[in-house]
Parts: structure tokens; sequence; C-alpha cells
């Protein structure tokens, strides 16, 4: 195989300078890239760049919970060498006390954040897509669905209403339903393209998926029979698209909470954060505290006050949801002191 034929069926897989520019010339010479198209407990599937899937059993240095679908590995044909660096990662916090990171998806370059033309659509629901998207390091894209039907307002003002959230990101008002529409959104499922979905349940994203891939996508586990008897496995999460791109669809990945994105907040309230810097105390809650600079936007009408209100919620939500493990452990044991202070109380009030 010449070098110019791997280039280019590695850039079907999704590979460009970036990876390219990890590899020494002795693992350019040696070593495969592959991209992972499952993560299961103990084994990955990889692509090739000619597409041929190869099952690669975990052992060593390499486990699940450092694997991502969508990741770029070198491997000697049998084993994975070595992981490469991420260009995107979205990752969401895995239930449980031991607050930790569990990997959802690598290396997409879009997320499709996905509502309706009705009472689906919420500014805060939008918001904290995009600010995971924006984390993430991925291209944010607004896709409203239903447009053949909308509820309430005409189409146009949904479409407003989004704009007017994020100006980086471009807006479609689509229906899923209608291969035409659906050809609108190719320009991001092109050859070497990666694409994910969110959003809430019945918003169509299988629809859309079903258009972009001609697939039934199945997300959640399925149950499957064997000799040995039921077991559960994944779902094959990464789907060609009609248009030569990837589809990413992951269990977790639709309906994804907010953690660790205070940057992604800081970049889509980019006024109000610099605003807030500019406030007398630095601890500024922006409530009542006199010299508050959020205050006076919002009395001069600078600042839309709702809008300000739902920065609040999602940093809040993004501080809780990203306590770090010593933090959560810290909050036990502050917990259980205040338990026993409480006992004590009790006692000497009970004269023990
Ligand atoms: N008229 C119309 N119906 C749509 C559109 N998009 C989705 N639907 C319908 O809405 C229903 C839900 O769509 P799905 O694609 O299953 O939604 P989903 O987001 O995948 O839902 P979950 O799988 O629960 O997350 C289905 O009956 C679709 O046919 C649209 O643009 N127009
Ligand atoms: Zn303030």
């Amino acid at each position: 195989m010449t070098q110019d034929t791997t280039s280019t069926d590695l850039k079907t897989l999704g590979w460009s300078q970036f990876f390219t520019s990890q590899l020494s010339i002795e693992e350019l010479e040696t070593l495969t890239p592959m991209r992972l198209s499952e993560v299961r407990r103990r084994s990955v599937v990889a692509l090739s760049a000619g597409l041929d899937r190869l099952d690669i059993s975990l052992t060593g240095d390499h486990v699940a919970t450092d694997m991502a679908v969508g990741d770029f590995v070198l491997s000697d044909g049998e084993r994975i060498i070595r992981r490469l660096d991420r260009r995107t990662l979205i990752s969401r916090r895995a239930a449980g006390v031991a607050a930790s990171a569990q990997l959802i998806a690598a290396n997409i370059d879009t997320l499709f954040i996905t509502t309706s033309c009705n009472t689906d659509f919420n500014e805060a629901r939008l918001e904290r897509y995009l600010a995971i998207a924006i984390e993430a390091e991925a291209t944010p894209v607004i896709v409203i669905t239903k447009a053949d039907k909308p509820e309430d307002i005409p189409v146009e003002a949904y479409v407003d209403r989004a704009k007017a959230i994020y100006d980086q990101a471009e807006v479609l008002a689509i229906n899923a339903k209608d291969p035409a529409d659906i050809a609108r959104l190719e320009h991001y499922c092109g050859t070497g393209q990666t694409l994910a979905l969110v959003g809430s349940s019945g918003v169509g994203k299988s629809t859309i998926a079903r258009g972009l891939t001609g697939e039934d996508l199945d997300v959640g586990d399925i149950r499957e029979d064997d000799a040995k008897g039921r077991h559960t496995t994944t779902a094959r999460s990464m789907h060609r698209m009609h248009a030569g791109g990837w589809l990413i669809d992951t269990p977790g990945m639709r309906e994804l909470a907010l953690h660790d994105a205070m940057e992604g907040i800081g970049t889509l309230f980019e006024d109000i954060t610099d605003l807030a810097m500019t406030c007398k105390f630095s601890d500024c809650q922006h409530r009542t505290e006199p010299g508050c600079a959020i205050r006076a936007a919002i009395e001069t009408g600078e600042l839309d006050e709702p809008r300000v209100e739902r920065w609040r919620k999602l940093m809040e939500e993004d501080s809780r949801n990203s306590e770090s493990i010593s933090e959560a452990r810290g909050r036990g044991r502050k917990f259980s002191k205040m338990v026993k202070q409480a006992k004590k109380v009790k006692s000497v009030k009970r004269g023990e």
C-alpha cells in the first residue's frame, strides 16, 4: 500500500494532521493507526483504514475506562500499543459517591444539539448542551426538529430564540422525516467528519440518525442469548453516514449532564463573566452587594435578568457536579462530625 492510499483511507476514518503529528517515524513505519468503534468491559473493536474490524482484548496497561468510542490507537495488529491524544472528548460523571469521569465519546467534530418547535424548546436546556459542546471543543449546531408542525409560535421565532442564545452556533430548523431537510445537515457529515447527537427524549434524534445512516440505531444495552446464558453486550456505537462521516451514538451520549464545564459556561456567557470581574467584591454573589456590575447592567437593560439567573444556575449545577473525590469525602466527614455534635448536644440536654 502506498503512503498516499494509506492517508486517504485514514482520512475516511476521521484521521487528520493532529494525529499524524503525534507519531514518531518508527511508529509510522511499524504500527497501524486504528479507531475504536466499540468499547466493552475487557475488549474493544477497532477499525482499520480499510474498515476491517479487529477485536482486541484489553490487557496490562490498557483498561476500558481509559478508552472511548472514537479514540485513535496504534496497534501492532494484535494489541493496542498506545492511545493517541484526543482532539475532543465528551465525558460524564459516573454515578456513585466516588466522583469519576466516564468517557462517552472521543474526537467528535460536531455536536447536534437537538430540540423541537414545541415545549421542549428551552433556553436553559440549550445553554447546558452548548456549554458541554464548547467545553469539549466540538462545534455546536442547534437542530430544531418538527418545523413541519410548530406549536405556539412560528418556526422563525424558534430560530430567532436559538440564535439569540449563542451567535457562534449555526441554527437549522428541519422536518427530520423529510430527506430533503436531512440533506441540509450533511455539510457536517462528510468524509472525515465525526458527529454526535444530544437532546431530550422524543425530539427526533433517532429519526435524524436514521436519515443520516439508513440504520435504526440501538443506543442502549442489548441482551443476547448464547450457550452460557443471557448476558448484556453494548450495541455498536460508531455508524457510517451516507455522506461519508461517522455518527457516534453511545449509551449515555444522548442526555448528558453538565460537569467540569466552567470554560464552556465562561465562553457561552462571556459578557456576563467579563462584567462579573468588575464587581466591587471578588466574591460578589450579584444579588444585593454594593458595586455589583451585573446588577447595574440589569438595571440599565444591558443584561437580561432571566439570562443572568440561568447563568447562575448553570454555574451552581456545574460546581455541584464537579465536586472532586476529595471534596466529596471531606463533605462526608464534615457531615458525620455535624451528626456527632448534634448527638452530643442532645445527650447534654437530656443530662446523659
Ligand atoms: N412531524 C415530525 N415528526 C417528527 C420529527 N422528528 C421526529 N418526529 C417524530 O417524533 C417521534 C420521536 O422521534 P424519535 O426520533 O424517536 O426521538 P428521539 O429523540 O430519538 O427519542 P428517544 O429515543 O426517546 O431519545 C417519532 O414519532 C418521530 O417520527 C419532525 O421533524 N417532524
Ligand atoms: Zn456582582
